[in-house]
């Protein structure tokens, strides 16, 4: 195998199948130039645990350079010579789903530890959540009520904000250079994450933005940007970032001016004068994203002292280099503003409460257009909020995909918000479940084929990923 190929498989996402049938998230952390090893890393439980796969046989030179998670075929074939472990590692055709639903939990924090806080989240793998809800019978005897639910992948707290992008954002990057629309929504109570895994991880009150899947997907761009597959395009970058406040729009590269949402007779929603920013590298986009996450309106929430209080939506816009610079793609990243119950908001201001209640109104707006394209409703009920209006172009079409991480807080305090925020999150999956059953027969027809019976996990858990590794 040709060794200059090796970099750019670390960082892969894959998924390994064990023989006793569990299935791990996992990611390639190094390939040994030596004698062909690959070295993976994945999480079971609150470890972490690694295996080094040998003699890799063959790898396609083009698959790897196009890392397309569409075209993805057994173009790459490990094999490890060990008694026991009997690996095989394919690149297979990962289904370009409509929505793609996952669940984050993250650690507890320094003060639920200090408050010796109960972890009642956990996460056994394969797209399953369990939550130990602890509740009273009517005679005041205690119980533990454990709540399953099921998404596309579940994330639990050792998981990097690398892992979770491999798996949720990137494969939707493909999509915007097909002329697609494509947004990735961060969803979840105030605190449990969100910002953290869009913005980037943070190291006391700073942010390093290019942590977060915000700068991983503007990176991912210009890969695409700048492969010879797609120069023919003749595609250049862009960029805006504002927020929604109250139901009014923001420009965060434009000194948070006031900008106004405009309908035009063709049903097309305008932001007028939203500050659209020429990009030609990953790095200017960084810049951005600290310029504009510095004045997002924030406020104090009684589970985060910093919460952010809108919803930020950053937009990496493809267009052709014409003269009137048509739109061919749009990609939007969206950190939501968290969801609070109003009596839970510290402050009993009125308009801290306002705040509260938009936040909630437009978060069930958005729930409620997931649920009409769900069940294929003529009516898409987009007028219902200013966060729905402006994300219209993002639903409609063929062409068009959405992924949404719900963050999760481990706390028993936050039990409540958790469960509530995973109905949230299950009743969206639900609602794409009927179009995902449809789609899939219309797919297995034209599904590459290859030996399932060889393979432990479901298959549609392979379909989801780049590449799969069974043990
Ligand atoms: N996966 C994680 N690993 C480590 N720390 C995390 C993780 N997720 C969140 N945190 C930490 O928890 C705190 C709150 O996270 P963050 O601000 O991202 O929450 P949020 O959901 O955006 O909240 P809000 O809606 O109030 O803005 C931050 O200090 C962040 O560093």
């Amino acid at each position: 195998m040709e060794t200059d190929l090796y970099p750019k498989l670390i960082g892969a996402a894959v998924l390994i199948s064990r023989s006793d049938g569990r299935v791990h998230l996992a990611t390639v952390k190094s390939m040994g130039a030596v004698n062909s090893t690959v070295m993976v890393e994945w999480n079971e439980g609150t470890s972490s645990r690694g295996k080094e796969v040998s003699n890799v046989q063959s790898i396609n030179s083009d698959i790897i350079d196009h890392m397309n998670p569409n075209a993805f075929h057994e173009a790459i074939y490990w094999r490890a010579n060990m008694a026991i472990l009997i690996a095989h590692v394919a690149f297979l055709q990962v289904k370009p789903q409509k929505i793609c639903v996952c669940v984050r939990k993250r650690p507890l924090n320094k003060q639920e530890v200090i408050k010796k806080e109960i972890d009642v989240v956990s996460i056994p793998g394969n797209g399953a959540l369990l939550v130990h809800e602890p509740k009273q019978k009517v005679d005041l005897t205690k119980y533990l009520d454990n709540q399953v639910f099921h998404f596309d992948f579940s994330f639990n707290e050792t998981a990097t904000n690398d892992l979770v992008y491999n798996f949720t954002a990137k494969p939707l990057v493909q999509s915007i250079f097909e002329g697609g629309m494509a947004t990735c929504f961060a969803y979840g109570q105030t605190g449990s994450g969100k910002t953290h895994t869009m913005g980037g991880d943070f190291t006391g009150r700073q942010q390093n933005s290019a942590k977060g899947i915000y700068a991983m997907a503007a990176q991912d761009v210009f890969t695409h940007l700048n492969h010879k597959r797609y120069a023919n395009l003749e595609l250049s970058a862009y960029v805006s970032f504002f927020e929604i406040y109250n139901g009014k729009v923001y420009d965060l590269l434009n000194e948070k001016t006031k900008l106004r949402v405009l309908e035009d007779d063709r049903q097309q929603v305008q932001i007028v004068g939203l500050e659209e920013v020429y990009v030609s590298k990953a790095e200017e986009v960084i810049k951005m994203i600290q310029q504009g996450s510095a004045c997002r309106t924030s406020g104090q929430t009684s589970a985060n002292a910093n919460s952010s209080r809108s919803h930020a939506i950053l937009q990496i816009v493809l267009r052709r280099n014409d003269r009137a610079a048509t739109l061919h793609g749009k990609f939007s990243l969206v950190d939501l503003a968290g969801n609070e119950r109003g009596i839970d908001v510290s402050s009993n201001d009125r308009s801290t409460l306002v705040e509260t209640a938009e936040i909630n109104r437009s978060l069930l707006a958005l729930k409620e257009c997931i649920r009409s394209l769900g069940m294929n409703s003529d009516h898409i009920p987009f007028r219902l909020c200013t966060l729905t209006k402006v994300l219209r172009d993002s639903f409609i079409g063929e062409k068009s995909r959405t992924c949404m991480i719900a963050m999760v807080s481990p706390g028993m305090a936050s039990c409540e918000y958790t469960v509530n925020t995973l109905r949230y999150d299950a009743s969206v999956h639900e609602s794409m479940s009927k179009v995902a059953e449809l789609e899939e027969k219309v797919y297995e027809q034209s599904q590459v084929e290859f030996n399932k019976s060889a393979l432990h996990y479901s298959v549609q858990d392979v379909e989801r990923c780049p590449f799969s590794l069974a043990l």
